[in-house]
């Protein structure tokens, strides 16, 4: 390895890097003096390493860094879209590379969550002791009430006299639930056909990725119809925790697993700005394995577990005196799940898309609201030393949402989620202006943050070159750039001297300053990991993080910003 570290204009700082470790190194250096050289760089600096190490020195907004990119290959998405939103959607391989870089040293942790390091000084403008613990508390308890909230809810639901037709022309068969055969629930097996699934926007047959049968809505009818039984309200009340919100289920597809069946991890692919979630209707049949994981957030509930009907040695033929439960699980779309293998018997399902009706009938007064949050956010700005001077409040928000080129982040507003849809609540309530904002982040590159109120389109990569994509973002996309600031107000992370470090700028960009209630969601660049599985292929939306902003005024009149 050859680097000329007098390119930079300050000294290389003391971490020890590890060289005994094997897989691919990157020596990112944002600065204004090698910018023309970065390629340059890039190629010199491969090494052998396989752990992940982060390097990094902080000088005012000055930064010289080396990550490791990860050893799996980043391949460049289809679309500009998805470049630039790579991190944001569900991608495992992203999700790791996140990880690895906070496995770095430790002096890259960011100031933007609030921790201990959070700790605002300890006197204030009006020279008051300020208890930085106290404080602390305030926000803590916000953060608690956004993410107590379940992504999923489910149970059973009364299957009585179900029937099922399917098939074609005069070959019409009848499954009666109540009273069914193994061998008709074979028979509608064979009449499915292999389950394909979506990967990086291609309808794949994999079996060792989906194994299982699948019949398209429109060659079978069921007698189930979730606007006759309790679903829909369930599922606005207890997903959406808005009952007023119209929801629309549209019927998807029925799937049968049968031995040996399963679906691994991912989201479903979302189909439209509306669309919030999937429905899955187990159907009352008897099987073993073929529970349906959900994982977020760190969490994973294993659900719809059934008991085998038949015993080992009995006729497998034989009528069946069906005493199983139809099962519902309603989550929201971007939530992983994955069915476990089916190891005997057949698990039949019956999957719905969920939408917010057309118009959104959101509003701010039918939205029933966690009360806790209300109050823990009144609690926070009520205290005079959280950021005495007014400015914005940033949440990470807690769901992703489905965007396309030139989404407008208005549209996600309407659309909120779960306690995303809490936060919202609470700020117009206060009359606090809201916004729904992209974060672009070039973590590996520079210090800089841009925030976007729509989703850009790229400029074209096709000729191999890489676009500063921040100036791009400022100059043709109103994009902002955002400094860090503590819940004192004082500024932790800030761009001083970026007009030397991002050519190309035509003009002055605006700035906001951000206190990180929640950790902020990031989106990153060109050369994101991109692997998507979903449950179709999808030209159009794909998931992205959002967040929100929130301008308060200072202590004493935080609503006093026009909304
Ligand atoms: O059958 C199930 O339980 C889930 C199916 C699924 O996840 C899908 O079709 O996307
Ligand atoms: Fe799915």
């Amino acid at each position: 390895m050859k680097l000329n570290l007098k390119l930079m204009d300050h000294s290389f700082p003391a971490y020890p890097i590890d060289t005994t470790l094997g897989g691919p190194l990157l020596f990112l250096l944002p600065l204004r003096c090698v910018r023309g050289q970065r390629k340059q760089i890039k190629s010199h600096c491969v090494l052998e390493k396989t752990d992940c190490y982060r390097y990094q020195t902080l000088s005012g907004s000055t930064r010289t860094s080396i990550s490791h990119i990860g050893s799996q290959h980043r391949s460049k998405g289809s679309s500009h879209l998805e470049n630039i939103l790579g991190s944001a959607i569900m991608s495992t391989a992203g999700d790791k590379d996140d990880d690895d870089s906070k496995s770095v040293v430790s002096s890259h942790s960011s100031p933007s969550s609030p921790s201990a390091s959070d700790v605002p000084p300890s006197h204030h403008s009006s020279d008051k002791p300020v208890d930085p613990l106290l404080l602390m508390g305030k926000v803590k308890a916000v953060q608690d009430a956004i993410f107590n909230r379940s992504p999923f809810c489910h149970g059973d639901i009364d299957g009585d006299d179900l029937v099922l037709y399917y098939g074609k022309g005069d070959n019409i068969r009848r499954i009666d639930f109540d009273n069914h055969t193994i061998a008709q629930l074979e028979e509608l097996a064979n009449a499915c056909s292999a389950a394909k699934f979506g990967l990086n926007q291609q309808d794949v047959l994999d079996e060792t990725y989906r194994k299982a049968g699948k019949m398209d809505s429109d060659n079978f009818l069921i007698s189930y119809n979730p606007y006759e039984s309790r679903i829909i309200r369930i599922i606005q009340n207890e997903l959406l925790n808005d009952e007023d919100t119209d929801v629309y289920a549209e019927l998807y597809k029925l799937n049968v697993y049968g031995p040996g069946s399963f679906f691994k991890s991912h989201k479903d692919t979302p189909r439209g700005e509306k669309m919030f979630g999937s429905l899955v209707i187990i159907l009352p049949t008897a099987y073993e394995g073929g529970e349906l994981v959900l994982r977020d957030r760190g969490e994973e509930w294993k659900l719809g577990a059934s008991t085998p009907l038949i015993s080992p040695d009995s006729d497998s033929d034989s009528d069946s005196n069906n005493t199983q439960k139809m099962k519902y699980i309603a989550f929201y779309g971007d939530v992983d799940h994955e069915v476990l293998e089916v190891t005997s018997g057949y698990r039949v399902t019956i999957t719905y898309n969920l939408y917010y009706y057309t118009p959104i009938t959101r509003s701010t007064t039918s939205t029933k609201v966690s009360s806790v949050l209300e109050s823990a956010f009144e609690r926070l700005l009520d205290d005079p030393n959280f950021m005495p001077n007014g400015g914005h409040l940033g949440f990470g928000l807690t769901r992703s949402y489905p965007v396309k080129e030139r989404s407008s982040m208005k549209t996600i507003l309407e659309g909120l989620k779960g306690s995303d849809s809490s936060i919202a609540f609470v700020c117009r309530k206060l009359s606090l202006p809201i916004s729904a904002q992209l974060l672009y982040s070039e973590d590996d590159f520079s210090s800089y943050n841009v925030l976007l109120d729509s989703t850009p389109t790229l400029p074209d990569q096709d000729d191999g070159t890489e676009y500063d994509l921040i100036p791009y973002f400022i100059n043709d996309w109103d994009g902002m750039l955002m400094e860090e600031c503590d819940s004192s107000g004082h500024v932790t992370k800030s761009i001083e001297g970026y007009e030397y470090m991002i050519d190309g700028l035509e003009g002055e960009p605006e700035c906001v300053q951000v206190f990180w209630v929640t950790e902020k969601t990031k989106n990153t660049g060109y050369e994101t990991s991109y692997l998507y599985y979903g449950n179709e292929s999808s030209v159009e939306y794909i998931y992205a993080s959002v967040c929100l902003l929130v301008e308060i005024g200072p202590a004493g009149s935080r609503s006093s910003v026009e909304a």
